[in-house]
């Protein structure tokens, strides 16, 4: 007897996402499925990149529809299509960006703009199409560490198209500024060049932006944070108590300003000697995750203190590219993995589909 659409829902509730932790069914991945006599297909639709997992997520869900009894053949077509998701009220959208995500932290020199460009990369990795706006306005970092030293042109007379870096799109003042020399930025010029940056470039359909904030928690930032269209926030902080401190300012002003948290990277986590690979907690342990309790706010994984992350963006390679099998960029990939499908689960924008309601006398 032919396999029943009811018996083929069962089974695939039994199956785990491993970057949702929810079965395919419940987050409404599983759909479209066909039956016919003893073969069974059916479309995973994910809601986040995963190109490193489509071949593993494939491979399972078809061994688990082949163990259902009448089913000797099974096909999965697994797919992911990343959609907008809301912002902050009042904020206006950026054309040709779904979403946007700030990195952020409360203190400088903790690795944010490290943080921000292997997470972009590796959403790109993972077959999102992606872009970097560096709006560390004092001291932009991402031409370096993308390793563009190009200035950027404008092809319609209007805006500046970005420069591609390793397969992602990248608008910095480091671009358009010398970059030795020191500039002194008064806030409203801060919001203004950083508005014109973000607005005044040819963004080509993007999946995700990332937005590397300056550090800190001042007005300017907060000023940022209502102004930039905002899907969710990740902050970066060190193990040590004064980074946490600021840190958890950074979660109070997010939550001001009504974004989302997404989570926190704790960076520099573990020291692992390159000579002895001796493990040691140089600056504590456990502070990130005690944050995130305290605040409810996810724990989205660790970075070790390791020299080859210093080194390769320094060289304008970060880790994901120079090493992309590397133990830290399996980290960063799940990372990004997590912070899409924390997006994912973010309410979606519905302002486009909406339509006008008129109200008429007649
Ligand atoms: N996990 C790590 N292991 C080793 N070195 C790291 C790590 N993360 C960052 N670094 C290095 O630490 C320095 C500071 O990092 P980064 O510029 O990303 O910090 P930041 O928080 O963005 O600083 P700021 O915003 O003040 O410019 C850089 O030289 C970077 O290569």
């Amino acid at each position: 007897m032919a396999v029943s659409e009811l018996q083929v829902q069962s089974a695939l509730k039994e199956l785990i996402d491993p970057n949702t932790h929810k079965d395919y069914v419940t987050t409404k991945s599983a759909r479209n499925i066909k039956i016919d006599g003893d073969a069974v297909s059916v479309d995973i639709a994910l809601g986040y990149p995963a190109q490193s997992q489509l071949a593993t997520i494939k491979q399972q869900v078809e061994d688990k529809l082949k163990t259902l009894d009448g089913v000797s053949k099974a096909t999965a077509n697994v797919s992911f299509k990343i959609v907008s998701h809301s912002v902050q009220r009042g904020v206006k959208l950026i054309p040709n960006v779904k979403n946007i995500i700030a990195v952020a932290s409360g203190k400088g020199g903790v690795g944010k703009s490290t943080t921000a460009v292997n997470l972009a990369l590796a959403l790109a990795a993972e077959g999102a199409r992606v872009g970097m706006l560096d709006a560390d306005i004092y001291g932009p970092s991402q031409p370096t560490m993308l390793g563009i030293t190009d200035k950027p042109e404008s092809t319609d007379g209007k805006n500046l198209d970005p420069l591609i870096g390793h397969g992602i799109q990248a608008m910095s003042i480091g671009f358009l500024i010398d970059v030795e020399t020191p500039m002194v930025w008064r806030g409203p010029m801060v919001t203004q060049a950083l508005e014109q940056l973000l607005n005044n470039t040819n963004w080509n359909e993007l999946d995700y932006l990332v937005v590397d904030l300056p550090p800190g928690t001042g007005d300017i930032q907060l000023t940022l944070a209502q102004r930039v269209p905002v899907t969710g926030a990740v902050i970066v902080t060190t193990p040590q108590d004064i980074a946490l401190i600021d840190a958890r300012k950074g979660l109070k002003m997010f939550e001001k300003v009504g974004i989302p948290i997404i989570g926190v990277v704790e960076n520099m986590s573990l020291h692992i000697c390159s000579n002895c690979g001796h493990e040691e907690r140089i600056f504590g342990e456990g502070g990130g995750e005690r944050m995130c309790r305290d605040y409810n706010v996810e724990f989205l994984g660790a970075l070790p203190l390791d020299s080859s992350i210093r080194a390769d963006t320094d060289s304008g390679k970060p880790s994901v590219v120079s090493d992309p099998d590397g133990r830290v960029t399996e980290i960063y990939k799940q990372i990004a993995r997590r912070v899409a499908v924390k997006i994912g689960e973010t309410a979606v924008d519905h302002s486009a589909k909406f339509p006008n309601i008129v109200i008429s006398n007649t």
